[in-house]
């Protein structure tokens, strides 16, 4: 499998593209995929993407698609576009152009009910606990419409955050509530991972389980696209580089 930019045929390699190059499309086959698994392979495809936003275009012309088991980091100066890219993919703004399918998800599943998006916000409440929160969140994402969910001791184990099942959650360290935000993800499974800067004020323990984990997810021939300034882990991941404003 490999992970290549949608093009139609003859058309310049993104020299049409104004304010975006795509780097280093490259993706190797992923060893990890179990061979029992019959499920559908999945894939998503984005095809000459546009977004504004305050009036004035940030992405144009975006194309790229992405096979189940397969990670995408984008990568980009501050302003180029990366949120901009993720919240558009999860349907939070609207598109000025272009098409986003996940196909293979079968055929009542909405791209929305299929995708998680961790964004630079937690989305928990601080009076509640870690397990009130995630158990919230694993019942509004449908946790039994899967059994690749996680029991919320589980998913919180795998983030390492095992012992803070009972805190409040206002009452975490920055580093532990981004990792109950990455917990969220454990809890109820969705194939695709939209993930906004997920390693911020993570440490380096954390941030190797995090990895671990999104290995298994792709394992499970699950998707990530992840905006980062940093090193995610995942050394099969392809690369999509958006140029523009720092
Ligand atoms: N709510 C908004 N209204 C108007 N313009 C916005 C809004 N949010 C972002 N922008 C603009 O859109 C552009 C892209 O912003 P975006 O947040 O997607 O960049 P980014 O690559 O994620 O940056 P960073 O690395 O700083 O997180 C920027 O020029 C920014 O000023």
């Amino acid at each position: 499998m490999r992970l290549t930019p949608c093009r139609r045929p003859g058309s310049a390699p993104y020299g049409a593209l104004p304010r975006l190059s795509l780097l280093a499309l490259r993706m190797e086959t992923h060893p990890h995929r179990p061979h029992a698994d019959l499920r559908p392979v999945l894939r998503l495809r984005v095809e000459n993407l546009a977004v504004a936003r305050g009036g004035r275009p940030v992405l144009e012309g975006v194309s790229f698609a992405l096979s189940g088991g397969a990670a995408l980091v984008v990568t980009g100066r501050n302003g180029a576009g990366k949120s901009t890219l993720l919240r558009a993919l999860a349907g939070l703004l609207p598109r000025m152009g272009g098409t986003v399918s996940l196909e293979g998800a079968g055929e009542d599943a909405e791209l929305a009910q299929s995708t998680h998006y961790l964004a630079h916000a937690d989305g928990m409440k601080a009076a509640l606990t870690v397990e009130e929160n995630l158990d919230f969140w694993g019942n509004y994402l449908g946790k039994a419409e899967d059994p690749r969910s996680r029991p919320v001791a589980a998913a919180l184990a795998m983030v390492g955050l095992g012992h803070a099942l009972r805190a409040p959650f206002g009452a975490l360290s920055a580093g532990q509530k981004r990792r109950a935000a990455l917990a969220r993800l454990l809890v109820a499974y969705r194939p695709l991972w939209l993930l906004d800067e997920p390693l911020t004020a993570l440490d380096r323990g954390s941030r190797e389980k995090f990895a671990a984990a999104m290995r298994e997810h792709c394992a499970l021939g699950g998707l990530i696209v992840a905006a980062t300034h940093e090193p995610l882990g995942l050394e099969e991941a392809g690369e999509l580089a958006l140029g523009a404003p720092q």
